[in-house]
């Protein structure tokens, strides 16, 4: 997989959705269905977008104990999606059993990723809240290690953390980074973000994207700006 611009879909159902797609006359962008679609939808939305030609991130963010999480990657590995991903402080048991679940017996599979640190947390909340009192650095890297033990491809982290962690897992561990804005953007409840050209200089393979483009004015000049910004040269 080359690197790509994954937009966000956070739609609450399938005729937002379709309205937002509907400004897509010659792209078919890799898409990110998230929780509130999936809820409201169930997989048929799934189904529907692959149909049309696009990518699909299906980011569920399952965290439980590993049978469940297990079961559950096998029912979502029937939908045949390019990438999903599990929370990295559900233990390493727990992503090895999502890597099992989500491997179909033939041996194939999309990618699987785990979430790090949300992007929406600071240091000092990570600290405060969840009591972890290590720097957000070394956190985000110990989940990613923990995430190669078992076998994922790769984990979600912000930008400022892609560097690192392909020192830490190696070049070809993938990093898929949310928190994107535009240099004159709201950063809105994100925390560690940065610009989709910083996110390129620091070494992401994706950059996830969502109300930037899908609330802009012109959602596919916000596409195609992030795709120039993000790929340079190769846009
Ligand atoms: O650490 C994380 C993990 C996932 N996300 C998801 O990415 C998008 C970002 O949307 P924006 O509108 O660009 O903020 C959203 O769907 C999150 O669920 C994340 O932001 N951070």
């Amino acid at each position: 997989m080359s690197k790509d611009v994954i937009i966000a879909c956070d739609f609450n159902s399938k005729a937002d959705l379709m309205a937002f797609l509907e400004n897509f006359k010659e792209e078919r962008p890799f898409l990110k269905i998230g929780m509130e679609l999936f809820y409201a939808e169930g997989p048929a939305i799934v189904k529907e977008i692959k149909a049309r030609g696009h990518k699909i991130f299906l980011d569920l963010k399952l965290h439980d104990i590993p049978n469940t999480v297990k079961k559950a990657m096998s029912v979502l590995s029937d939908l045949d999606v390019d990438l999903s991903n599990v929370h990295a402080s559900g233990t390493i048991a727990m992503m090895e059993g999502a890597l099992e679940g989500f491997t179909k017996k033939d041996g194939s599979r999309g990618l699987l990723i785990a979430v790090t640190q949300l992007t929406s947390t600071s240091e000092e909340r990570m600290q405060n809240d969840l009591l972890i009192h290590k720097s957000l650095e070394e956190t985000v890297m110990h989940y990613a290690k923990n995430t190669k033990i078992a076998g994922l491809d790769g984990v979600v982290c912000s930008p400022w953390e892609a560097k690192k962690v392909k020192e830490v897992c190696g070049e070809e561990f993938l990093t898929i980074t949310p928190g994107v804005r535009f240099a004159d953007g709201d950063a809105g409840d994100q925390v560690r973000i940065a610009t989709p050209a910083k996110a390129r200089e620091l070494g992401s393979d994706y950059i996830v994207v969502g109300r930037p483009i899908t609330q802009a004015k012109d959602p596919v000049a916000a596409y195609r700006r992030c795709l120039t910004e993000f790929l340079g040269g190769n846009a």
